[in-house]
């Protein structure tokens, strides 16, 4: 396959022929290394890379005969088919977290849109190499003239309109270190204006993305947990196998009857709108610290410097047994000020509304899982647990980026209230399957120390947010964790004979510093962290 994308000899005598004839009008004639001076992007159109890492020594240069060609590998990467790549970096995604080549072709596309129309510019981009009646030299021509315009012309324009999104630091951006990217800011407002600018940093590789994805749903249970107040043993057994069976395939389900009042829940939404309006610099003034998860993030544009999530969040702490009644409030006053002492109230009452929802989950899994009904409830009655308050504003290339990429929490519980916008996503029967938002309910899941403390039965949901092109979407998220120095280890009676521990002893803290330091949460998570600390012991 690669072969038949390759020029023959004959094309490639043509295209020295043509290369000269554009000298003599005033293009370059060494393509490769005008782009490489007038690129913007970090790894430069021609070039490409098939190993891990984000440096630009490991980048090459794209074989000189494949490089007319490669405006048909563009759209892939751009997410619009799969067709076999010549650049390896495609199929082996996850080893290409700086491969900026739908920016390189959308860049491309908006030059020749006022051109000649959206369609001709889409289909000529996609498929003038194939049009059997487009001789060589026009298509030749037409590459060489865009790549000019691109790099001549565009390339100060994208960067001066990216230092409106991402504001980068001084130095050349192939200084950038993966985990510490001090100088970037996502400004949202900004990038509402911005139009179809799409920064590079915000694109997700294609196997990642929304494409071919149906609107299909996911059939979770909806479990009523009036059950647990009013004791009929019945009902309660029927619910935790319906919990048992969700839990088994996904690890996902949603709770209605669960005792949050409606208010506190449309409060708390309120108050994301408190947080996220307030002047950019007054959100950094509460940003997360390195190493720590409480306080506003941008795109977590500080922490990483490929595949950013187009979102703000902002977190808190929240102690399940804290002698303060007013820890929240506390951490709001101080990093926010008095005039965010209202939020700080609400989210101090939605917290303890979801621990105590936590610990009645906690009895109905350990009654799914046939372990004594306190164990659990026993376990997380002193935990510190995570709140977090999602924003992520309206983004008009949506199928480029993702609000969340796919991951496990590696925390133990989730429990998750999503707006009528919907975007969360489950990975269950080898597909991406909707969520649909339900206003009355609250969602579930199973997150890596869950799975741990039940002996690896109950998987860890895999799950991701989209971001829709015209609405904001809001989440809140209350992830459950166990007191940070307890040992993480499945109760005995789940060992049975056969069944030997499937993951070693390991702490929260632990876990918890191995996302944070050394790891990027994503789908391997916990396996990651296990060899890790097999490692490191
Ligand atoms: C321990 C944590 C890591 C994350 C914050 C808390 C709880 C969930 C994790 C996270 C949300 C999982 C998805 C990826 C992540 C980077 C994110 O997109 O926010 C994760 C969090 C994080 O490290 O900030
Ligand atoms: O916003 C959502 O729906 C999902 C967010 C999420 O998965 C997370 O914050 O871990
Ligand atoms: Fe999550």
């Amino acid at each position: 396959m690669e072969e038949e994308l390759l020029m023959s000899d004959s094309e490639i005598k043509a295209s020295r022929t043509i290369r000269l004839i554009l000298l003599s009008f005033g293009f370059p004639i060494d393509l490769t290394s005008f782009v490489r001076q007038h690129s913007v992007w970090e790894y430069p159109v021609g070039t490409y890379k098939n190993v891990s890492g984000s440096d630009r020594a490991l980048c090459h240069d794209c074989p000189p005969q494949g490089l007319p060609h490669r405006v048909l590998y563009i759209p892939v990467r751009g997410a619009v088919a799969e067709t076999p790549c010549l650049y390896k970096c495609i199929s082996d995604r996850y080893h290409m977290p700086n491969c900026y080549t739908s920016a390189e072709f959308y860049t491309e596309f908006l030059i020749w849109k006022p051109i000649v129309g959206h369609r001709r510019a889409w289909s000529s981009i996609v498929g003038i190499y194939h049009l059997e009646n487009v001789s060589l030299l026009t298509s030749y021509i037409y590459r060489v003239a865009s790549i000019y315009v691109v790099c001549k012309y565009m390339s100060p324009l994208m960067e001066l309109s990216a230092s409106n999104i991402v504001l980068s630091p001084a130095s050349s951006s192939d200084s950038k270190d993966e985990n510490n990217n001090e100088g970037f800011v996502f400004d949202s407002n900004m990038l509402q204006k911005q139009g179809n600018m799409m920064p590079k940093e915000f694109i997700w590789p294609s196997g990642d993305l929304a494409i071919n994805t149906t609107q299909e749903e996911l059939k979770e249970p909806l479990v009523d947990l009036a059950i647990m107040r009013n004791g009929d043993e019945e009902a309660i057994a029927n619910a935790a196998e319906v919990v048992r069976r969700a839990c088994l395939k996904h690890g996902f389900f949603q709770v209605v009857n669960h005792g949050v009042e409606p208010e506190l829940i449309d409060a708390a939404y309120n108050e994301i709108d408190s947080i996220f309006k307030l002047p950019l610099s007054k959100k950094l003034s509460a940003k997360r610290k390195p190493g720590g998860v409480s306080g506003y993030s941008g795109a977590h544009a500080d922490r990483y410097s490929s595949k950013l999530p187009w979102k703000e969040t902002f977190s808190f702490l929240f102690n399940h047994q804290s002698i303060s009644n007013s820890q929240i409030v506390d951490y709001f006053n101080s990093v926010l000020g008095e005039d965010l002492h209202q939020t700080g109230r609400v989210y101090q009452k939605y917290c303890e509304a979801m621990k105590e929802l936590s610990l009645i989950i906690m009895e109905l899994l350990a009654i799914s899982l046939g372990v004594d009904r306190l164990h659990y409830r026993r376990f997380f009655q002193d935990g510190d647990s995570i709140m977090r308050c999602n924003y992520y504003p309206p983004c008009t290339s949506s199928t480029l980026t993702l609000g969340t990429g796919p991951h496990t929490d590696p925390t133990s519980l989730t429990i998750l209230h999503q707006d009528q916008v919907g975007g969360l996503q489950v990975f269950s029967d080898n597909k991406w399957l909707a969520v649909r938002p339900r206003s009355q309910a609250l969602v579930i899941n199973i997150g890596d120390t869950f799975m741990a403390l039940s002996n690896g039965r109950y998987k860890s949901c895999l799950h991701r947010a989209l971001v829709n092109t015209y609405k904001e979407r809001r989440s809140l998220v209350f992830f459950v964790c166990p007191r940070d120095d307890k040992t993480v280890k499945p109760p005995e009676n789940l060992l049975c004979k056969n069944e030997g521990r499937k993951y070693p002893d390991f702490t929260w803290s632990n876990l918890f510093e191995f996302t944070q330091n050394h790891y990027r949460a994503d789908v391997a998570t916990l396996q990651s962290f296990i060899h890790w600390q097999s490692n490191n012991s």
